[in-house]
């Protein structure tokens, strides 16, 4: 087992990263300090691991709250069904919610710890690839809007993130993949060897290799963990994260919920976010294929959905966090490994980005 730490002051909190840590509650019960405790999973995700996380418990009041499972169900509608299950059970803001399950569990469960009687605690236990590398560090937490993606939430920061790497065994191939576009982004804007190292093992990592798999968890997660611990709420190099997301984060909403997949969409978008960056003399094409070819390779698309025109894109990137004012914020790279976050990117080179990518 590793453990990790995002340093947060006296909000600091470990990342423990292990197979079977879910059965291991010795190595995280001290996150949980309460005797009430929510367990918040999903209808894919409860029958295979809830009762493993529920026995751990049984020396306290345990209940379990299932939602339906999809990113179409990432709403404040179903995050009623949360609020319903704690009032019911009378906990009181002392309690903690365990979230079980992927990043639209996580996010959801966290967003729900942060409004519950104005704010309790909760312990992300994450069941896939990317909500192990990503969604389950950094405290960012939401649901969406039809009109855009992670549009309602709070920053609002776990106990302790429990990563136990044998739940990756029952993971389908296309959510697998879909974590590998947010591996690569801590290649991309930060670690370039961390890139060789992806191009290098990538055989293993679809193959789930164990030591491969947590050789890149523990990477990404220590990545993800130091700039969360310099920037919390994404004042400057926090947004680094969101490469690829603009695009991608209008992709998702543009087609519908859950028709891509958000790490499919990250895919694309940075795909797109390079072409760009290429038009701005900052990448070379041999770069820009290079990734072009590792996405490829982990079975991730490259290129944008057909249904979407420059126009649509336009008016779906504008629905967009990292805008003010009017003026969108976009990740580009300054050559493999060297993200960067520009508020000042022509609007033709964009065009030009969208247009070579839309029908
Ligand atoms: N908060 C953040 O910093 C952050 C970062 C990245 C992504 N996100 C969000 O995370 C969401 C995507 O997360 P995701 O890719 O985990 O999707 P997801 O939560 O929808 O999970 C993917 C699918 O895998 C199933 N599943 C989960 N664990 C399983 C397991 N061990 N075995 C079998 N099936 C399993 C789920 O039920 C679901 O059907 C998006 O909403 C995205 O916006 C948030
Ligand atoms: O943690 C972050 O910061 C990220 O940007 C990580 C992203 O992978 C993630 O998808 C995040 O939810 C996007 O944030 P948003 O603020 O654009 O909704
Ligand atoms: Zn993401």
């Amino acid at each position: 087992m590793q453990t990790l730490t995002v340093d947060l002051g006296d909000r600091s909190y470990p990342i423990h990263i292990g197979p079977g840590l879910l059965g291991r509650p010795d190595v995280w019960r001290a996150a949980v300090p309460g005797r009430q405790v929510m367990v918040v999973s999903n209808t894919t995700v409860a029958p295979l691991y809830l009762e493993t996380v529920c026995s751990a418990f049984d020396d306290r009041r345990v209940e379990t709250v299932v939602l339906p499972d999809g990113e179409s169900f990432k709403t404040l509608d179903t995050l009623g069904n949360v609020f319903d299950a704690l009032l019911r059970a009378r906990f009181d803001r002392h309690c903690t919610l365990l979230a079980l399950g992927g990043g639209v569990v996580g996010d959801m469960t966290g967003f729900a710890a942060a409004c519950y009687q104005r704010g309790v605690d909760f312990v992300q236990l994450p069941t896939t690839l990317l909500a192990q590398v990503d969604s389950s560090v950094g405290g960012k937490t939401g649901v969406n809007h039809p009109l855009g993606k992670n549009m309602i939430g709070a920053f609002h920061q776990p106990r302790a993130v429990v990563i136990d790497t044998r739940t990756l065994v029952t993971l389908p191939d296309r959510e697998f993949a879909a974590g590998l576009a947010e591996v690569i982004k801590y290649g991309l804007i930060r670690d370039l060897p961390f890139l060789d190292w992806l191009e290098a093992n990538l055989e293993a990592l679809l193959a789930r290799d164990g030591a491969a798999l947590t050789e890149a968890i523990a990477r990404s997660c220590r990545c993800k963990a130091e700039i969360v611990g310099r920037d919390e709420r994404e004042s400057g190099e926090r947004a680094l994260l969101n490469l690829g997301h603009t695009f991608g984060h209008a992709i998702e909403t543009g087609t519908g919920y859950g028709v891509w997949l958000h790490g499919e969409a990250v895919a694309a978008g940075t795909c797109m976010a390079l072409d760009l960056s290429a038009r701005l003399g900052w990448l070379d094409a041999a770069a820009v294929e290079r990734v072009r070819r590792l996405f490829s390779r982990a079975q991730l698309p490259v290129t944008a959905p057909a249904s979407l025109s420059a126009e649509d894109f336009l008016g779906l990137m504008a629905v967009d966090k990292k805008t003010r004012d009017g003026q969108l914020t976009l990740i580009l790279l300054q050559g493999l490994g060297h993200g960067v976050v520009r508020r000042d990117v022509p609007s033709a080179a964009l065009r030009a980005t969208l247009d070579a990518f839309c029908h």
